[in-house]
């Protein structure tokens, strides 16, 4: 085919724990990640020539060779030189539904549909594995983008362990437009803050990384008790953002108030999102916490906790 439709989700993060420097200068981290059904659409059409050209509906990210959409691009390019020379490049069109900066993947899963996309445009039929170690070289969250769903997520964050899907909850997402979080500001924060902290911790790394496997969060979702979830959920990155961002720590609380299940900051921010246990739940909480604060300046997605990553669009 000469052009795919592919959805593209962003995810949340369940639990979220930083559990070590790394040599590489990278964190070594136990989460839980999850895929929702607030996607991105991303076109592409194969163009005839060898040249990846992208265009965008946002225009607070770049339309160019910096979008990590472009850069998986050239990285299957390079990888398969004899497709690309065969097929030529591709025309892509990212249309944003994710907001950015918002600790929800979107640039990370934009990548990961292109390296799914151009796997069936150039028919290399690569395996999920294949493509995840090609989705690790572009960034630490873009390998799990691939298969998404619920999974336990090692390492940088690219080791990846499948969880049964925890698709009966629904998820109120909700952001301050003006309000970006940059990950590489949240990481060396907390370096700089708690460095030391986790140095302390007598358990030798294998230990932490199998009490997390046999953490309460897993055992939640492994046994499918959806009331237990809400009430587990973690994430290390609230130590650094709530005190410099009180507003985001503000939006927890009122969630919260507001009688969502859980709530939580999801990965290095600034989307907060609340958990309920059906749709109307999901709805009355959008709708209550809309009422406390019509503030356009405050986004609010509903969707569901979803099972699957990058899927071609109906
Ligand atoms: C925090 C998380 C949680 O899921 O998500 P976001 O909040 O970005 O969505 C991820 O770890 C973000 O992953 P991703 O956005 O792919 O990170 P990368 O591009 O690989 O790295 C961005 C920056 O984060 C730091 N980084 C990233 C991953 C990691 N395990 N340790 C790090 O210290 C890197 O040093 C780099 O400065
Ligand atoms: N396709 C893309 N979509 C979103 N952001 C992108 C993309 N390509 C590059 N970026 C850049 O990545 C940075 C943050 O990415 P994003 O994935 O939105 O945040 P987060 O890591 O918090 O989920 C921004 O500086 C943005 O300009």
């Amino acid at each position: 085919m000469r052009s795919y439709s592919l959805i593209a989700p962003a995810k949340i993060n369940l639990y979220l724990e930083i559990i070590g420097d790394r040599p590489d200068g990278y964190h070594e981290l136990a989460m839980v990640m999850q895929s929702v059904s607030l996607a991105d659409w991303v076109d592409l059409r194969a163009n005839g020539i060898e040249q990846f050209r992208l265009s965008c509906d946002s225009p607070e990210i770049p339309a160019d060779e910096n979008n990590l959409a472009h850069k998986a691009a050239v990285l299957m390019a390079q990888r398969f030189p004899k497709a690309y020379a065969q097929f030529g490049g591709v025309d892509m069109t990212l249309h944003k539904r994710i907001p950015v900066g918002a600790g929800l993947a979107g640039g990370s899963t934009n990548a990961a549909a292109v390296l799914v996309g151009l796997d069936l445009m150039w028919g290399l039929g690569l395996t999920r594995m294949e493509l995840q170690e090609l989705a690790a070289e572009l960034g630490s969250d873009v390998a799990f983008c691939i298969g998404g769903g619920t999974a336990i997520a090692t390492g940088r964050g690219e080791q990846l362990d499948p969880l049964p899907s925890v698709d009966y909850l629904w998820v109120v997402l909700a952001k301050y437009r003006s309000l970006p979080i940059s990950t590489a500001w949240a990481y060396k924060t907390y370096r700089q803050r708690f460095e030391g902290t986790y140095a302390r911790d007598t358990d030798s790394l294998q230990q932490r990384l199998e009490r997390v496997h046999a953490g309460p969060m897993v055992g939640a979702i492994a046994q499918r008790d959806g009331s237990k979830i809400p009430e587990l959920l973690y994430n290390d990155f609230e130590r650094v953002v709530f005190p410099d961002y009180p507003k985001v720590a503000a939006l927890k609380q009122q969630l919260l108030d507001l009688g969502a299940a859980g709530a939580l900051m999801s990965g290095s921010g600034s989307t907060v999102f609340g958990l309920a246990h059906s749709q109307a739940r999901a709805e009355a909480l959008t709708a209550a916490l809309r009422e406390q604060q019509p503030d356009p300046d405050l986004e609010i997605w509903v969707g569901q906790l979803i099972a699957k990553g990058i899927h071609l669009a109906p």
